[in-house]
C-alpha cells in the first residue's frame, strides 16, 4: 500500500514537493494539506484526487488516514509540527531548518529520544546531490590528501523584503553548515562573520553580502561568501583544498553554446532547478526507509548540531567575534 502523506505548509517548495510525491516519485500519495493560507492550499491540490485540505497542521498531523508527515511551512514554524509529529508517533520530513534556534532543535532530540524511536529526517538535500556525492567519494578515498580548507559560495539572485540578516545564516548557510560536516566528517569549533561593503542591491534592513568563517575540530578551515541580491543567477560553488590537490563541486550540466561572438553556458536562476535530482532521490529515499519504519537520511541530531552552528554564527553577525561552538558527543540513540 502507498505511504499516506500529509503536507504542512504548500507555499513554494510545499507545492514542489507535493508534486513530486504525486506524480514524480513512487510508492506515495498525498492524502491531506493545509497552509495558514487555505485558498493557497486548496489550489495547490486541485488535480490531486481524493486529496484535501485540513484546517490546521495538528489536524494533518493527527488525521487517521495519515501515515507521514511533510513539514514545509516557514522555518520558525517547523518545531511545533516536528514535536506534534513525534508526539503522534508518525515519521516526518521537515524542510531545513529543523529549527530556527538550537534549543528549539533540541526540544526535538529530546523529544524523539524519549519516544524511544527515530522518526525524523530533516530535508538537507545536498546529501543527495550527484555533484556533492562525487566531492565526498574524492575527500573520503584521499585522492586529495587530507582535506585543509574548504570555499564555499551560496548566491542567490535576489531575496523578498521578509528576508532578515539572521536568515542568511539559517535560512541559507545552514545548507553549506550541514553539507561541509558531511563531507569532512568533521564538526566546528567556532564562527565568526565578517560584514563586506554592503549591496546596493538589498533592502536596507539586509547585510548582504556576508562571509562566514568555520573552524573544525580537526583545525580545517571553511570560508562561506553568502550573498542572496547577486543578480547574475543561483550559483553555488565549493572548492576542497587538500595536501594533494584541489577538488571542486562540478558545475550543473549545461550545453555550452558559441552565439553572438560569446562562448558560455546559461547559469540556472533558482534553487528548484539546481537541486531537482537531489530532492528526487531525497524523498524517494525517505518515502522507501519510512515504509521499512526507517530513518535513512540526516537526522535531528544533524538538524540540532547544524543550529548549534548556526546560533554562533547569528551571535557572531552582531558581536564582531570569533563565538565558540560547544561540542557535543553524538548519543548512541543516533549512531
Ligand atoms: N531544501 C531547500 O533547498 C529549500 C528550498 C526552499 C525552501 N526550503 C525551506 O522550506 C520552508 C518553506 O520555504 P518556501 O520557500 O516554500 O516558503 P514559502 O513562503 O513559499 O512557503 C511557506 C508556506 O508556509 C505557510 N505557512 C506559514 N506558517 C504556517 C503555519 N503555521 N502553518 C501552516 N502553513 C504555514 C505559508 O503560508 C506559505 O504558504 C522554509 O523552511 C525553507 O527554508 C528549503
Ligand atoms: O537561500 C535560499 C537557498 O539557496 C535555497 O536552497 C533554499 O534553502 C531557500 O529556502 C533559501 O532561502
Amino acid at each position: 500500500m502507498a505511504l499516506r502523506v500529509g503536507v504542512i505548509g504548500t507555499g513554494a517548495i510545499g507545492e514542489e514537493h507535493i508534486r513530486r510525491i504525486q506524480f514524480k516519485l513512487v510508492g506515495a500519495e498525498i492524502v491531506a494539506v493545509t497552509d495558514v493560507n487555505l485558498e493557497r492550499a486548496a489550489e495547490v491540490i486541485k488535480d490531486i484526487p481524493g486529496a484535501r485540505v485540513e484546517k490546521t497542521g495538528q489536524a494533518v498531523i493527527e488525521a487517521a488516514d495519515v501515515d507521514a508527515i511533510v513539514v514545509t511551512s516557514w522555518g520558525a514554524t517547523h518545531e511545533e509540527y516536528v514535536l506534534g509529529s513525534i508526539a503522534a508517533g508518525k515519521p516526518v520530513f521537515c524542510e531545513k531548518p529543523l529549527a530556527t534556534t538550537a534549543a528549539g532543535a533540541k526540544r526535538i532530540v529530546d523529544a524523539e529520544m524519549a519516544a524511544g524511536k527515530k522518526l525524523v529526517q530533516v530535508g538537507f538535500m545536498r546529501r543527495y546531490d550527484s555533484g556533492y556525492r562525487m566531492l565526498k567519494e574524492v575527500v573520503d578515498n584521499g585522492s586529495i590528501g587530507d582535506s585543509l580548507i574548504v570555499h564555499c559560495a551560496h548566491r542567490n539572485p535576489e531575496v523578498g523584503e521578509s528576508y532578515m540578516t539572521d536568515m542568511a545564516i539559517h535560512d541559507t548557510v545552514i545548507h553549506e553548515i550541514d553539507v561541509i560536516r558531511w563531507l569532512l566528517n568533521d564538526d566546528y569549533v567556532s564562527a565568526q562573520v565578517l560584514m563586506p561593503k554592503k549591496t546596493k542591491n538589498a533592502f536596507s534592513h539586509l547585510s548582504d553580502p556576508q562571509i562566514v568563517l568555520l573552524e573544525t575540530a580537526e583545525g580545517r578551515r571553511v570560508d562561506v561568501e553568502v550573498f542572496v541580491n547577486a543578480k547574475y543567477g543561483y550559483d553555488i560553488q565549493c572548492e576542497v583544498v587538500g595536501e594533494e590537490g584541489i577538488a571542486r563541486l562540478p558545475e550543473p550540466q549545461s550545453v555550452v553554446m558559441r552565439k553572438d561572438a560569446k562562448y558560455g553556458t546559461n547559469i540556472l536562476m533558482d534553487w528548484k532547478k539546481r537541486f531537482i535530482d537531489s530532492y528526487d532521490v531525497e524523498l524517494q529515499e525517505w518515502i522507501d526507509s519510512t515504509a521499512k519504519g526507517e530513518v535513512d537520511g540526516p537526522t535531528s541530531w544533524d538538524g540540532y548540531r547544524a543550529a548549534v552552528t548556526a546560533d554562533a554564527c547569528v551571535k557572531a553577525q552582531t558581536s564582531g567575534a570569533i563565538e565558540a561552538i560547544p561540542a557535543e558527543p553524538k548519543p548512541d540513540f543516533y549512531k
